[in-house]
């Protein structure tokens, strides 16, 4: 074994003086030819086999020399006291290391050591390219022993692969998507737009009652860590959630609080922007995994009953406040008739075979009006979860007056506290109301802040008091009235339009005994 590492060290340092030699005597493209020769002969006797992973691959960046770069700063360079680069890249707001020139890091995987070199060498001018190339090439060389070969490759590099993803996705701002140019695909063939998401909605911010609150995130968390799960039961990996409650309940808020919480885009899916059942499939084929699809205003976007069974009307789109709270009038308007989106077509997006073609990806539905929806959306199995975004409890408004005061508790606010506790569920005020009451006074102190909101709850509750009061007296009026006429058909025939409501109420407390 000594004599072949005495005969190897002897070959390694003539080739060392015939490239010193050929330096001062030949031409550079000779003494490169040379080189290489030399190279590969010394390559051959090596106990080791190496590696190029070079930064562009043909015509296009190479993914694996990207991820390369940014496992080994974010690794092993850092322990391994190698010399790094920093930059930023572009959506970013934090700043990513990289490995400088000729740096050398060794790693280890599965009990085996590799060295990666980063080699940077000038590039020789001539030769035609359609676009503007680096003055310098570069590489990684991976230098792995020959033994090991069969239990690196490729477990290493998916790993690497897998490991740089996850860094990409904790370094980077939130992405949201939209598809507001119609169908139509930008410079690389993707119908989305992105733009930086900086939502500030979290879990902690978002005000609803904490029970609730718990149990969503423990479903996203499992949701999250389920892999093994759902490769075990046969199931793909997704899960949908219908948000649904009045307007300025928070179904927005808690879109971007999961997408906070998770760290995945978001994907605003305008469905007046689609024209056809075809485009919606390649809208999801162009998704990526940890990501979330969010189609607001499910039920009035486009008009999805069922068209097996119903002549379609021409759907009227309304323009809808997106995630980012703005509307879009002009796209609302020009979609107008457009869009030839079916049920089954929307419902195959969801859950038929193309919607398995990514992986841990979440479909958020919202609405207003649950109970226009169709049945076959409401089915179980097709929205994993409903949510129902209620009026502003009294837990929920403690994270308000937390929030938007930074109120603690304090004992001189206990019987204001007590009136807006005796008052807020009466109310029936949305937290969003409460928002605003709470913005405008903020500047006035704690005490008068919370009392200038019990005086709008207090109003709102005994409107809506007398309200109801009235309404049962007229009913009432109504009652005596029929009584006195003495219909013949009185009690007999059914009271037209009550169904369609009690069904919303009776679904509204069947899904909020769900959560
Ligand atoms: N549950 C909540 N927690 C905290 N803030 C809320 C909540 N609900 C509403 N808000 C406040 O009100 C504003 C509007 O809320 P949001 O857009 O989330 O309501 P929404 O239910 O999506 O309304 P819409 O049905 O009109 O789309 C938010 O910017 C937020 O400041
Ligand atoms: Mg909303």
């Amino acid at each position: 074994m000594r004599e072949y590492w005495t005969a190897l060290a002897s070959l390694m340092g003539a080739v060392a003086f015939m490239q010193g030699f050929l330096h001062a005597v030949f031409p550079p493209e000779l003494r490169a030819a040379v080189a290489r020769l030399l190279g590969r002969m010394t390559r051959s006797f090596s106990p080791y086999c190496y590696f190029d992973v070079t930064e562009t691959d043909g015509m296009s960046n190479n993914e694996i020399y990207d991820a390369v770069q940014l496992y080994l700063s974010s690794t092993a360079a850092p322990s391994s006291g190698a010399r790094l680069s920093l930059t930023r890249p572009h959506n970013a707001s934090s700043f990513t290391f990289g490995l400088a020139a000729s740096d050398r890091v060794v790693d280890a995987f599965l009990g085996a050591a590799v060295t990666w070199e980063h080699v940077v060498a000038p590039r020789q001018s001539g030769g035609f390219s359609w676009r503007p190339l680096p003055e310098e090439k570069r590489r990684f060389t991976l230098r792995i022993r020959r033994g090991d070969r069969e239990k690196l490759l490729p477990a290493y590099l998916d790993h690497i692969l897998a490991t740089a993803q996850e860094i990409r996705r904790r370094s980077q701002d939130r992405l949201l998507y939209t598809n507001a140019r119609g169908g139509a695909m930008d410079g690389r063939g993707l119908p989305w737009d992105p733009v930086p998401f900086k939502h500030p909605s979290t879990f902690d911010t978002l005000a609803m009652d904490p029970d609730r609150k718990e149990s969503i995130k423990a479903d996203l968390r499992d949701f999250a860590d389920g892999s093994a799960f759902y490769e075990r039961t046969g199931r793909a990996w997704k899960r949908g959630y219908l948000l649904y409650g009045p307007p300025g309940t928070g179904k927005s808020s808690m879109i971007a609080a999961m997408a906070n919480f998770l760290g995945y885009d978001v994907y605003d899916l305008e469905l007046t922007e689609v024209s056809s059942n075809a485009e919606l499939r390649k809208l999801l084929m162009k998704t990526t995994s940890k990501s979330i699809i969010v189609i607001e205003d499910i039920d009035c976007s486009v008009d999805l009953t069922n068209r097996a069974a119903l002549p379609a009307p021409a759907p009227k789109p309304r323009p809808r406040p997106s995630i980012d709270g703005s509307v879009d009038q002009d796209a609302a308007g020009a979609a107008a008739g457009r869009s030839s989106i079916t049920l089954s077509g929307l419902l195959n997006f969801t859950d038929g075979l193309w919607s398995c073609c990514g992986s841990e990806r979440i479909f958020v539905f919202t609405t207003n009006h649950i109970e226009k929806l169709d049945p076959a959306l409401l089915r179980s199995g097709r929205m994993d979860m409903h949510v129902f975004m209620s009026y502003c409890s009294f837990p929920a408004l403690k994270i308000l007056l937390k929030n938007y005061l930074c109120f603690q508790g304090d004992a001189d606010c206990a019987e204001v506290m007590s009136g807006l506790e005796e008052w807020i569920d009466a109310a029936e005020i949305t937290p969003a109301d409460v928002s605003e009451v709470l913005i405008k006074n903020r500047r006035n102190g704690e005490k008068q802040a919370m009392e200038e909101l019990l005086d709008v709850i207090k109003a709102r509750a005994e409107k809506r008091l007398i309200g109801t009061a009235a309404a049962r007296k007229d009913g009432e009026v109504e009652e005596e009235e029929k009584r006195a006429v003495g219909s013949p058909k009185e009690g007999k025939e059914p009271a037209a339009g009550n169904d369609s409501c009690e069904v919303g109420q009776d679904e509204e407390t069947d899904a909020k005994k769900q959560l």
